[in-house]
């Protein structure tokens, strides 16, 4: 038969149905989806719980991924598309970079592994040892975190440390909450499978989960870069005051503009506050609603 592209369906780590654009090459299916504009491909692949990357390609017999142990590739894979057509249906950005590069994501990294990250070419996620972690794939929140990072990468290019660290953080949080937004939740559907109700932090109270929500509270550290996943809290809170007072269609376009057009990667906060105030004014005119719900919100959090 023919090889192209493929339609199967799978369960995701929640056991949640989904159908999958894959791939069909000489009897095998891939995680291979060529769906996307220019060129723009999603793959996902496995690293059978090892540590070398990328790993093989995800494959199925019968393009039913129904396995329990597919569960993670589903959603990495499904999860994935759905970043990539919210960066390119709201903000009109072809993949990470805006040139239609893949979007490649690699799962079951390492052994109980709680965590996930961008590398600087692609998505890593654990499967989580089930207690503290679940699969990481299994929360479009923290697949849409790690891409920003990649758009992040490709534009600001913000320093991984102290404050420009800090607001890259931010940025993943709020695009994970964009792209995800029936919660100010980030990381709840991974995180502690065992307990409900809690997450890895909130955008509406970072105090909640040990993070800092007034510059009055930033914390100076070595750890953690400086504390970026720290010390996000502070424009993570501003950000959360800006979409409740403004609401997210004119929040994620001013977030996005910031981002693209004047953060550099040396932004501190208070840069970003003068990024979101110049975008604000450009896109709803100096001394608007909006540009005074951007002032207020970041005096709020104590930086100006
Ligand atoms: O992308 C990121 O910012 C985080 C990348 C962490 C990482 C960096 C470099 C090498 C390996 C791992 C991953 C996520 C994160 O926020 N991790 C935090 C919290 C965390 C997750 N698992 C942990 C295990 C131990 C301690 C902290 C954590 C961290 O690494 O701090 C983002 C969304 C969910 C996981
Ligand atoms: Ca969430
Ligand atoms: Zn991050």
């Amino acid at each position: 038969v023919a090889e192209g592209a493929t339609t199967g369906y799978g369960y995701g780590i929640l056991g949640d149905y989904k159908t999958l654009n894959t791939y069909y090459s000489n009897g095998t299916y891939y995680l291979y989806d060529v769906t996307k504009p220019m060129n723009g491909v999603i793959e996902t692949r496995t690293a059978q719980n090892g540590s070398s990357l990328p790993g093989s390609y995800s494959v199925d017999s019968n393009n039913a991924w129904t396995a329990y142990s597919q569960g993670a590739d589903v959603d990495a894979h499904y999860y994935a598309g759905v970043v990539y057509d919210y960066y390119k249906n709201t903000h009109n950005r072809n993949s990470f970079d805006n040139n239609g590069s893949t979007i490649r994501s690699t799962v079951h990294y390492g052994y109980q592994y709680n965590n996930a990250f961008w590398n600087g070419v692609q998505m890593v996620y654990g499967d989580g040892d089930g207690s503290v972690f679940a699969p990481l794939s299994g929360a479009l929140d923290v697949v849409a975190h790690e891409i920003t990072h990649a758009v992040t990468d490709y534009t600001a290019g913000l320093e991984y440390r102290n404050q420009p660290g800090a607001l890259n953080e931010s940025m993943s949080d709020v695009f994970g909450y964009f792209v995800e937004p029936n919660d100010y939740l980030l990381g709840e559907d991974v995180y502690t499978p065992g307990v409900s109700g809690d997450a890895l932090r909130s955008l509406s109270n970072p105090e909640a989960y040990g993070q800092p929500a007034h510059m009055n509270n930033y914390v100076y550290t070595s750890e953690d870069n400086g504390g970026v996943h720290i010390n996000s809290g502070i424009p993570n809170k501003a950000a959360y005051l800006t979409i409740t007072s403004i609401g997210k269609a004119k929040a994620e376009k001013i977030y996005y503009r910031a981002l693209t057009v004047y953060l550099t990667s040396t932004s501190d906060f208070s840069d970003a506050r003068a990024s979101l105030l110049q975008s604000a004014a450009d896109l709803y005119g100096y001394g608007s609603s909006t540009y005074n719900a951007v002032v207020n919100a970041w005096n709020q959090v104590g930086v100006y």
